[in-house]
């Protein structure tokens, strides 16, 4: 009888779907290798391999979470398990938000300012530089934060404008802007070999955090 090898099974991946534009990213995560779930409630976070919060508005979903009892739910998946996050979902991540503060889940080492690039109007299309395979990548901002510090640990992945805008510390993925809504998923790709517990797609030759840091970008707490 063949032995079905691990990279066979299909990924159970969550999507949480209280709010934002989650069916995009389950769309983007959608493969012969992955099982997506939308997540509304704790109880369907227990089998994930994966999850995905996704963007929105940080304040609505922060809100949602604490309703569904989510919040600490969440925390304690992201300890154990790869979560990816974006552009509302970043904020939901961070260790710390401005302005004015906000209540995050602090699994992960930046500081971020939300809607930094201005209003809805001033959302933009651009292309930014990554550590990926296969050269620049597109970046989809929407009342975009901005990852203003980030601790030593973590790793800056893409950056546009002098700021990091993909980043990673161990389990944890994050993005400033929305991959989900671009047709290049190179980034969704590199959350599924993060699940699998592979680093693919890297440039070759290059290292993680390669794209290297300003030093007002690090912070040591
Ligand atoms: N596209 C987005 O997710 C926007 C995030 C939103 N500006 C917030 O602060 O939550």
């Amino acid at each position: 009888m063949p032995i079905t090898g691990l990279a066979e099974i299909p990924l159970k991946i969550g999507v949480v779907a209280l709010q934002g534009d989650y069916a995009a990213h389950a769309e983007a995560l959608r493969s012969s290798d992955t099982e997506i779930v939308s997540v509304r409630e704790t109880a369907e976070l227990v089998d994930l391999d994966g999850l995905v919060i996704p963007g929105g508005e940080s304040t609505a979903l922060l809100k949602l979470l604490t309703r569904e009892n989510m919040f600490e739910a969440v925390r304690e998946f992201a300890a154990a398990k790869p979560v990816f996050g974006t552009c509302a979902g970043c904020i939901i991540l961070a260790k710390e938000v401005l302005p004015p503060p906000q209540q995050s889940l602090a699994v992960l080492d930046i500081i971020i300012q939300r809607n930094a690039y201005g209003r809805q109007i001033e959302s933009r299309v651009a292309m930014g530089d990554c550590a990926f395979s296969g050269g620049g990548l597109e970046m989809v901002f929407i009342r975009a934060p901005r990852i203003v510090r980030a601790g030593s640990r973590v790793e800056i992945l893409a950056r546009y404008g002098g700021f990091p805008t993909l980043v990673r510390q161990g389990n944890i993925l994050a993005a400033t802007f929305h991959p989900e809504l671009s047709a290049d998923r190179r980034i969704h790709r590199f959350f599924c070999a993060m699940i699998r517990g592979g680093q693919p797609c890297l440039s070759p030759g290059v290292q993680m955090g390669n794209l290297g840091r300003r030093h007002n970008e690090t912070h040591e707490r």
